[in-house]
């Protein structure tokens, strides 16, 4: 498959500071990239400069094989949605303005303004008759966030690059957030780069992770071997080693590893919905003090039974 982009041995100064060193990381066409690192690894000007908002010092980007220095950046930045933390939303419009923004800019006729439109917020579980002439102060912030990432991606961007966007949603928000932002990536088979400091974020997100420390990218791995084969100390430490095994389970569906033996599961034991986790399930097994439980379907029917001996299994790092 080849890369949507193409990040080659990329470095940014500031006067004398190198505050992005030699980076260099090939992001697949549909993929789920995750950047993460501390404050002030470099991070947000690595992303920057993908969009031209920062020059490169030196190395190169390529956006579909393209060099970025080629294309004009207005040209550039419409066929790539950028969402900052905050949602940037303009106040004195309306969610459809808003969202018709860069369609409006291109010379979009109405008609198919306002059918892009209706389509992002069905897309984005905001129904357009209820929201589409609301103002942004009347949605709450997850609603906001979700009419910012709509507008970013308005003019049918095949990339969206995202700085930190759910640092202000409250946790349960945030986790809700994520959950869309996934649905939605795959529905629409857009290539996403998220920024985070959030290292559950990019495990939860990532199809890989980038972990960044002092402007270099120290690892570029799938979440499973960020976990158990971390490039070196900082990794090891950043990722943090007393609930590794929690996270790694947390990678894991219960359907994977359920066994189909029905019987037990006619018996009074706890569930868990087939859509979670290893780690939800270890979580329920813990609270209930039982060594199995059964797998239910949205319906609530018994789909399966997961052991905590299988569940051990998993979490040995090999
Ligand atoms: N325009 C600028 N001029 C000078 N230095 C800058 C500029 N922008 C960023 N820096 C510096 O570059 C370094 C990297 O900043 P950057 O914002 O990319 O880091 P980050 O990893 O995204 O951090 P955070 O998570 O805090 O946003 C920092 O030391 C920052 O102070």
């Amino acid at each position: 498959m080849s890369a949507m982009i193409s990040i080659q041995n990329v470095s940014k100064q500031f006067g004398s500071a190198t505050v992005v060193d030699e980076v260099s990381l090939e992001i697949e066409t549909g993929d789920f990239c995750v950047i993460v690192g501390p404050s002030g690894s470099g991070k947000s000007t690595l992303l920057r400069m993908i969009n031209r908002l920062e020059p490169i010092s030196n190395g190169g980007i390529k956006v579909q094989g393209q060099d970025i220095m080629r294309i004009p950046s207005t040209e550039l930045r419409r066929g790539m949605g950028y969402v900052i933390q905050g949602h940037g939303l303009f106040p004195h419009r309306t969610v459809g303005q808003n969202i018709a923004t860069v369609p409006k800019l291109l010379g979009w006729s109405k008609n198919k303004i306002d059918a892009r439109v209706k389509t992002l917020l069905d897309v984005f579980g905001l129904n357009p008759d209820v929201f589409q002439n609301k103002y942004p102060h009347q949605l709450s912030g997850g609603q906001q966030q979700r009419v910012g990432v709509a507008r970013a991606l308005a003019a049918e961007a095949k990339i969206l690059l995202m700085d930190e966007p759910f640092g202000a949603l409250d946790p349960l928000t945030r986790t809700k957030a994520q959950d869309d932002l996934l649905k939605i990536q795959q529905q629409l088979g857009i290539t996403v780069m998220l920024v985070t400091h959030d290292m559950d974020e990019a495990l939860r997100l990532g199809d890989k992770i980038a972990v960044m420390n002092n402007g270099r990218v120290l690892q570029y791995d799938s979440p499973q071997d960020i976990l158990t084969h971390p490039a070196d100390s900082f990794c090891s430490q950043f990722i943090g080693t007393v609930d590794r095994a929690l996270k790694l389970l947390s990678l894991h569906n219960v359907c994977q590893y359920m066994r189909s033996e029905l019987s037990l599961t006619h018996l009074a034991v706890p569930s868990v919905l087939q859509t979670n986790s290893l780690r939800d399930a270890l979580s329920e097994m813990t609270w209930h003090g039982v060594n199995h439980i059964s797998v239910v379907n949205q319906a609530g029917q018994a789909v399966g039974t997961v052991h905590l001996s299988d569940v051990l299994k998993i979490g040995q790092v090999k």
